[in-house]
């Protein structure tokens, strides 16, 4: 343990083919992941999809059915969690309440059995590194939720861990000091050089606070990359959709030199695009699905501007069925060929006026159309990941 200084350094971790049962039913398959020292990792992806099954096995709580897990190059997959040097910090923060703040902190050096000296130092460390001097006797009862998650994350760190996981740690706090507790929370791990894992379902506080989040799907990787990949770059209709690419619309897709050519019964004539510019995943001519952002997007009247303003756009016509406010936009609900998109627009447009939605070419995400994918009305097709 580090006796002077707040010299904790992250570990690598290597997580290889690694498969996760409950009796018969299978939770994770296959996933490989490489985490580098003091790297911040999310788990984000949809309720079910094996995120805190698959925190709970790096941590040695759930055995793993095949595969391993390293720790900077040593095999700890058959470790109880003790031995995994990886300190775990939870949702209902799991304090105990009849103890003080320094109580709590200093827990698990106690049963450590470390020395009274260097407990009392450690906690005095603690209390100061989560900004919380001067609590030390008072009883975990009498905290506001924000010091108390401060409680929890100090007696986490207090045994110095080079790993440290994290699952859900704000969803019980307001809205407010969630905010500002991300910021803390990333903020104290680059400090320290911990390597972090974060599970939540929550993608804004996975970008906010992870240098690349992996989205799960079904216990397995659907994208691993930096926030700004998977924002802009979503390999699969899954991943566009969960981080809320959710319009989609069925097209036809032709490559004609560095253009793209996509037309379709709710696009208006055919949208001729830089094809360098769109996220597209299609190789071949043919059927494709497409999938955009309704803040991306903005909405024209018809005839109001000129047909050259729309070049490097795709443009579909409407009806605007329905509007609400957010605040700084008006969020508009368009039918389109039968179909409801999302459209955010500064200016609220009247129910029932005919609009066009024009989308530029860099937020167009195209995929190859299977099945009866992107036939269905936006949203309906992935309603059940959210
Ligand atoms: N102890 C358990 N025994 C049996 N099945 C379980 C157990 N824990 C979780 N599961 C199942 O494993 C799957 C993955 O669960 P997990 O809790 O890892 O998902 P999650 O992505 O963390 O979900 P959430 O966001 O709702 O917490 C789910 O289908 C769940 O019902």
């Amino acid at each position: 343990m580090t006796q002077k200084g707040f010299t904790m350094k992250g570990v690598s971790i290597e997580i290889a083919d690694l498969s996760v049962s409950y009796g018969g039913t299978q939770v994770l398959t296959g996933i490989d992941l490489s985490i580098a020292p003091g790297e911040f990792i999310a788990l984000l992806g949809p309720s079910g999809c094996g995120k805190t099954t698959l925190l709970r096995t790096l941590a040695g709580f759930v055995p793993a059915a095949a595969g391993e897990v390293r720790v900077d190059g040593q095999d700890v997959t058959g470790l109880p969690p003790e031995k995994r040097g990886m300190a775990m910090m939870f949702q209902s923060y799991a304090l105990w309440p009849h103890m003080t703040v320094a109580e709590n902190i200093s827990f698990p050096l106690r049963i450590r059995r470390q020395p009274k000296a260097m407990v009392t130092a450690q906690v005095q460390r603690m209390l100061t590194l989560v900004g919380l001097d001067g609590f030390a006797d008072r009883n975990v009862t009498r905290l506001s939720g924000g010091q108390r998650q401060r409680v929890a994350l100090a007696r986490a760190l207090a045994v110095d861990p080079p790993v440290l996981l994290l699952d859900e740690p704000l969803s019980n706090l307001d809205a407010r000091i969630r905010l500002s507790m991300r910021h803390e929370v990333k903020s104290l791990q680059k400090q320290l050089g911990l390597t972090a894992i974060l599970v939540t379902h929550d993608r804004e506080e996975a970008m906010a606070m992870a240098d690349r989040v992996v989205i799960l799907d079904h216990g397995t990787v659907a994208q691993a990359g930096t926030p700004e990949e998977i924002y802009h770059r979503p390999v699969s209709p899954y991943v566009a959709a969960f981080m809320g690419a959710e319009n989609t619309c069925a097209v036809s897709l032709r490559h004609e030199g560095d253009r793209i050519a996509l037309s379709g019964q709710q696009i208006r004539g055919t949208a001729d695009l830089p094809v360098r510019a769109v996220n597209s995943r299609v190789r071949q001519d043919g059927p494709a699905a497409v999938f955009f952002r309704g803040d991306a997007a903005r909405i024209a009247v018809p005839g109001e501007t000129g047909s050259g303003d729309r070049d490097g756009h795709l443009t579909l016509s409407g009806r605007v069925s329905l509007h609400s406010y957010l605040g700084n936009v008006y969020r508009h609900t368009v039918d389109i060929g039968g179909s409801p998109f999302l459209v955010d627009h500064p200016v609220r447009m009247d129910v029932g006026v005919a609009v066009d939605v024009c989308v530029p070419a860099a937020a167009l995400h195209i995929f190859e159309r299977t099945g009866s994918a992107a036939a269905t009305p936006a949203g309906e097709q992935f309603a059940q990941t959210h």
